[in-house]
């Protein structure tokens, strides 16, 4: 599913008109009745409601929404927030039509006009929408903030009043705080980025039938993942397949004290359809691996606790492998720094790289061009701001992405709510999956594991990034379900992956 912006928005809305055709009131009104369908089947029995309507096409939609949830008598309280002397033609058309059908419109023009907001109340945000184009001031500023501070449940339409669609707010900017967004046809960037969590609160869209071709041409480096769309990646079984057709994974992963991530991987590693697997460990976690992963095969280095890819049984080189995946447990010790540097010029096909292999390539930015071509990089946050540098906030975080992958040619999943997978040309695809359960020690083991058996099984990277991410948050999403968030470890993720 795409991202646009805007501009893009604003053009949808225009396309949709002049094509299907559709008078603009009628398509607010269709908007309003989406809308209005959500509404009530959340709330299908709030005793007291109060809409906050504002003078541009989200006010419209609001008025719109008013009239609409009165009809079905609807126990809903109307204000409209006078900020401005003149309300946009459908606001205006939608603002007769709601007089038709009440008197009882309490208008905002100061503080002494904003109503009390009662406990348990419901409260609509119809201020502002996506032509927000200043930060919000005077009576708007006063009426958001008395909703803030208010004991009430907030659903905003289509977006935060106040919340930029897709550009950063200043730290000092007042915007509504909601409990839901209820939003047009698409998602906005604003919902996926960590510093707007609080001023969007769970999201839906609601399809109001925007013009699909416009859609489908749009230009845009935005994505967000649909379940439909994850499914379509993952590939069947052939009948007549053995375990040579799904590729041989070499993981090289754990240190003295860390071999639990060694462990995390590999078991992720095979229950994600690698035909064979190899792990390469410290000799002290030789027994661990055989032991607790009976399936995988274990080469255990020539040292006793770090790794440098010397080891005491004879395998075939690193670059004969399906896959690569290197990173859980290392650590940083010289003698894996060296080992990185013998390695990467070695290898041709993509790797996936995490954890302190990351770190080290930080520290030793010379190798980052010595990644085979389409490797995929998994950091943090952190591990990415130490990959690059600092951001100011989290539309220059994106840029950074790209330039970064651009320039590397590598695609990096950023992790954390709505992972951001950024391909080598520069595409954004935001994860739809997972839940804070995930934060947790060792789930992003459990990726490693994943992503490097999807490149094992000759899976495309990108597709591999997009699909093994959505699977592991699906399977996140899974066991919070059954035993909630909280409790949820690592293991219970690996449990939980299905690729079906
Ligand atoms: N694009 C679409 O697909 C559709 C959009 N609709 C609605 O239209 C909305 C966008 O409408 P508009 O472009 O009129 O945008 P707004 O409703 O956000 O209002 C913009 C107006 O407010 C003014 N304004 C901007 N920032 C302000 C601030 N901080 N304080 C006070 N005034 C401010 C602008 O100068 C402009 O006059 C959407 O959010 C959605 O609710 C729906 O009606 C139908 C479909
Ligand atoms: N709040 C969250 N919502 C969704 N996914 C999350 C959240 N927090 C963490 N995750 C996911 O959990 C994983 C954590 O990985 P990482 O930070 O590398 O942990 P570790 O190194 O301990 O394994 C990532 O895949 C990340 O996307
Ligand atoms: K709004």
């Amino acid at each position: 599913m795409k991202i646009l912006n805007v501009d893009q928005i604003r053009a949808l809305d225009e396309a949709t008109i002049r094509h299907e055709p559709i008078a603009p009131i009628n398509l607010m009104e269709r908007a309003a009745l989406a809308f209005v369908d959500w509404f009530v089947d959340r709330f299908p029995d709030t005793t007291s409601t109060k809409i906050f309507c504002g003078l541009g096409n989200n006010g419209g939609d609001g008025m719109a929404i008013a009239r609409l949830l009165l009809e079905r008598n609807y126990p809903i309280e109307v204000n409209v927030v006078r900020y401005a002397p003149r309300e946009s033609d459908d606001c205006m058309h939608n603002h007769r039509r709601l007089k038709l059908v009440t008197e009882n419109i309490r208008y905002i023009e100061f503080s002494r006009d904003i109503p009390a907001i009662r406990h348990n109340e419901v409260i609509i945000d119809a201020i502002l929408g996506t032509g927000l184009s200043r930060p919000t001031e005077g009576i708007v500023k006063e009426v958001i903030g008395a909703i803030n501070r208010a004991p009430a449940t907030v659903v905003a339409v289509d977006i935060a009043s106040g919340l930029y669609t897709d550009q950063a707010n200043a730290p000092t900017d007042v915007i509504i705080e909601p409990d839901y967004t209820v939003t047009f046809q698409l998602p906005k960037l604003a919902f996926v980025l960590p510093k707007n969590g609080r001023y969007v609160g769970e999201w839906h869209t609601v399809d109001i039938r925007l013009y699909k071709r416009y859609i489908d041409l749009a230009p845009t480096p935005y994505y967000y993942t649909q379940p439909q769309e994850a499914r379509l990646l993952l590939r069947k079984r052939e009948r007549y397949s053995n375990k040579g057709t799904f590729g041989h994974a070499l993981l090289l992963v754990g240190s003295h004290g860390k071999m639990g991530a060694a462990v995390l991987s590999a078991r992720a590693c095979l229950r994600s359809g690698v035909g064979l697997l190899t792990v390469q460990v410290p000799r002290c976690g030789y027994g661990i691996i055989q032991t607790s992963v009976p399936e995988a095969m274990c080469l255990p280095d020539g040292h006793q606790n770090v790794l440098t890819g010397s080891s005491e049984i004879e395998g075939p080189p690193p670059s004969e492998y399906s896959s690569i995946g290197i990173g859980p447990g290392i650590g940083k010790a010289p003698e894996t720094l060296a080992m990185l540097k013998t390695l990467l010029p070695t290898l041709k096909k993509p790797i996936v790289v995490d954890a302190d292999a990351l770190n080290l390539l930080s520290e030793n930015r010379e190798l980052l061009s010595k990644l085979p071509k389409n490797s995929i990089l998994t950091p943090h946050p952190k591990e990415f701001e130490r990959l690059t540098k600092k951001w100011d906030d989290d539309y220059q975080k994106l840029e950074l992405l790209r330039e970064f992958v651009k320039t590397y040619n590598v695609v990096v999943v950023l992790k954390g709510a709505y992972s951001a997978i950024a391909t080598p040309e520069g595409d954004i695809h935001f994860n739809s999956t997972g839940n804070p359960g995930l934060s947790t020690g060792g789930t992003g083991d459990v990726l490693t594991g994943i992503l490097t058996a999807l490149l094992a099984q000759g899976y495309d990277p990108v597709e591999a990034a997009v699909l093994g991410v959505f699977a592991h948050g699906l399977a996140g999403d899974r066991v919070a379900e059954e035993r909630g968030p909280i409790g949820m470890i690592a293991s219970d993720v690996i449990d939980a992956l299905r690729w079906t």
